[in-house]
């Protein structure tokens, strides 16, 4: 990638590449994109029985991505701006309480430190995260919380992380959620269903908590590290978005492994591939594991080779994850100062 490579299309500046295409008004900037919603197909087994991956393939494809595309100096700014832009900023832990949801919220609201928004030249743009992502419990003290930002709160409400408490207590609980202000839901599928390939009982499970999801849009997470093959990660996610998933989801951050390049690799072919047959626009979310900015602009890369600059948006992409924007503003201030702060330099929850 050269220095001069651009998040949108179009000659801008590094800050204009930024908000191209998004509408900097004095809502969330991420909210103001359509989120495309996937009206499913009916289960078709052709794609799931035919598909195959190449592992040691995927693995040459993603290695040298880090080393290889490097965007330098006020572009990669604008990338690691894009990347804020594109966090759930999510808190899934035992100890969680409303005063850390809340401060939170507060980060999701000015992720940026004002002083160095300013030195980028984003003055008086709305830069926020893409959602808040919390259990159930605390969906309501977020939406209090975020109210007037635009900034969606999203859920993880299916019995997250392992997804197996009985479906009807699983869809009540997104329901809940829903009842509570959840713009989006990110449900956990139940693996054992890839595990024995009934992909009728997959396809089912998904299709009947999009429907309990009613308008709130609804991301489906594969837990692919207990997928055991990278050809499962891809049935499964043909077999999420045939049932109507409108954003696949790598992690839930709890298995032993979670996002990786090689699965992402995976899970973007399926939703090119899966536009191609149907027209329909699937998002994607890598989670779980991606901490620092140099993870950030790999899989921004290598959304933006596969994908195109139309993923590079939160309406299409998310990152979830617990601790990137902190080495993120961190990466932003070595930009605009020359030097690093310690990370207790940067307010987080
Ligand atoms: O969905 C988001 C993940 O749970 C966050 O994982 P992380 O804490 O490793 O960033």
């Amino acid at each position: 990638m050269r220095d001069s490579d651009q998040i949108g299309s179009g000659k801008v500046s590094a800050s204009e590449a930024v908000i191209e295409g998004v509408s900097a008004s004095s809502h969330g900037i991420g909210t103001n994109l359509p989120q495309p919603s996937n009206p499913g197909i009916g289960l078709t087994l052709d794609p799931v029985d035919s598909v195959r991956v190449n592992l040691s393939a995927a693995e040459r494809r993603t290695s040298a991505l880090a080393g290889r595309r490097t965007v330098k100096k006020d572009w990669q700014a604008a990338w690691l701006v894009r990347a804020i832009q594109c966090i759930d900023l999510t808190t899934l832990n035992g100890d969680d309480t409303a005063g850390r949801v809340r401060r939170l919220c507060a980060k999701a609201r000015q992720p940026l430190r004002p002083d160095l928004q300013k030195a980028l030249g984003l003055s008086g743009r709305s830069i926020t995260t893409g959602a808040v992502c919390v259990y159930h419990r605390f969906v309501a003290t977020a939406v209090e919380a975020l109210d007037g930002s635009g900034i969606p709160v999203a859920a993880v409400s299916t019995g997250f992380p392992t997804g197996l408490s009985p479906l009807s207590t699983r869809l009540k609980e997104i329901e809940a959620s829903v009842a509570d202000g959840a713009r989006e839901i990110d449900i956990v599928i139940t693996r054992e269903h890839v595990l024995t390939g009934n992909w009728q009982a997959l396809y089912d499970e998904v299709k009947t908590c999009k429907q309990a999801c009613g308008p709130a849009h609804m991301k489906t997470i594969l837990a692919t590290g207990d997928l055991q093959t990278l050809r499962n990660v891809a049935r499964a996610s043909w077999v999420a978005m045939m049932a109507g998933s409108d954003f696949i989801k790598t992690s839930t951050g709890k298995e032993g492994i979670n996002a990786t390049l090689p699965v992402t690799l995976t899970m973007i072919r399926a939703i090119r591939d899966y536009r191609e047959m149907t027209g329909h626009v699937v998002g994607y979310k890598p989670a779980g594991g991606i901490s620092t900015a140099k993870d950030a602009l790999a899989y921004l890369a290598l959304i933006k080779e596969e994908l195109g600059n139309d993923w590079l948006q939160p309406n299409l992409f998310r990152f979830g994850a617990s601790s990137l924007l902190a080495d993120i503003e961190r990466q932003l201030e070595h930009h605009v100062t020359g030097r690093y702060a310690a990370f207790s330099h940067h307010a987080m929850a």
